[in-house]
């Protein structure tokens, strides 16, 4: 059997004052898996601990074997922050460069990255020239540097037209076809339907996981906005 790609034992943050992860456990594999909930739920900070960004109260977070944000771990997995993490000042493929260089990429895999997020005609502009969705793609495209195991994504598609959307989710599923796991938070109910795996999450816990159809059909419901209400309102009965 395939060993998950991240596995997440009864973790717990806490953010301020606030218990943001009450204690999650969860396993990823292979594939697109799509974390869907409502602004503030812990899209974020559970995103945090996988890439080990987030200080955590107790639990443990491991990803291909190794606990999250070792060493090892540095070019195997990809993480993009919901801010464009990249130099105003730079072009596109300077950035690039620059980042190839950092991570001790061969800086042959530049153009590749570039043209994966579509940015072939914007490759010599400066990246504070470009608009909102350009600039995430140009984030996106660093984290594709090393070709990770592992892609972490923080609402990459926040902002963009729905066209966009549609070739960033395909380019998701390419990646995952060649084995990597890929991890993608939104708060937009109708990208649910793009992942082969769904975990809805509200107030800090996991509350389905499965595919779209398995979610729906167990929810009795006729799209993910539909079960999620239903799920809500099922937690809310049994309180
Ligand atoms: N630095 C912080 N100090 C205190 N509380 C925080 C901090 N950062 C986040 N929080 C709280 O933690 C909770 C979860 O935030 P998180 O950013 O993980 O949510 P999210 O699901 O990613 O939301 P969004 O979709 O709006 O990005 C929220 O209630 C937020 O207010």
């Amino acid at each position: 059997m395939m060993k998950n790609v991240i596995e997440v034992r009864d973790l717990v943050v806490v953010r301020g004052s606030r218990e943001v992860l009450p204690g999650i456990s969860l396993d990823i594999g292979a594939g697109v898996a799509g974390l869907l909930g409502p602004s503030g739920c812990g899209k974020t900070t559970l995103m945090r601990c996988l890439v080990g960004a987030q200080r955590v109260r107790s639990g443990t977070v491991e990803v291909l074997g190794e606990p999250a944000g070792s060493p090892p771990l540095r070019t195997r997995v990809g993480y993009v922050t919901q801010a464009a993490s990249v130099y105003d000042d730079l072009t596109v493929a300077e950035n690039l460069a620059f980042f190839a260089r950092v991570l001790g990429v061969d800086p042959g895999q530049v153009d590749e990255a570039v043209a994966a997020v579509g940015l072939d005609d914007h490759r010599s502009q400066v990246v504070g020239s470009l608009s909102g969705g350009q600039r995430s793609r140009v984030s996106l495209a660093v984290a594709l540097l090393g070709t990770p195991d592992v892609l972490v994504l923080d609402e990459p598609t926040v902002g963009l037209d729905p066209v966009l959307r549609r070739d960033l989710w395909e380019l998701f599923h390419r990646i995952a076809e060649g084995g990597a796991a890929v991890l993608v938070s939104s708060h937009v109910m109708d990208e649910a339907e793009r992942s082969d795996r769904l975990l809805l999450m509200r107030e800090g816990r996991i509350i389905a996981d499965g595919s779209p159809e398995q979610i729906r059909e167990r929810t009795g419901a006729r799209d993910i906005e539909q079960a999620f209400l239903r799920l809500v309102e099922g937690q809310e009965e049994v309180a």
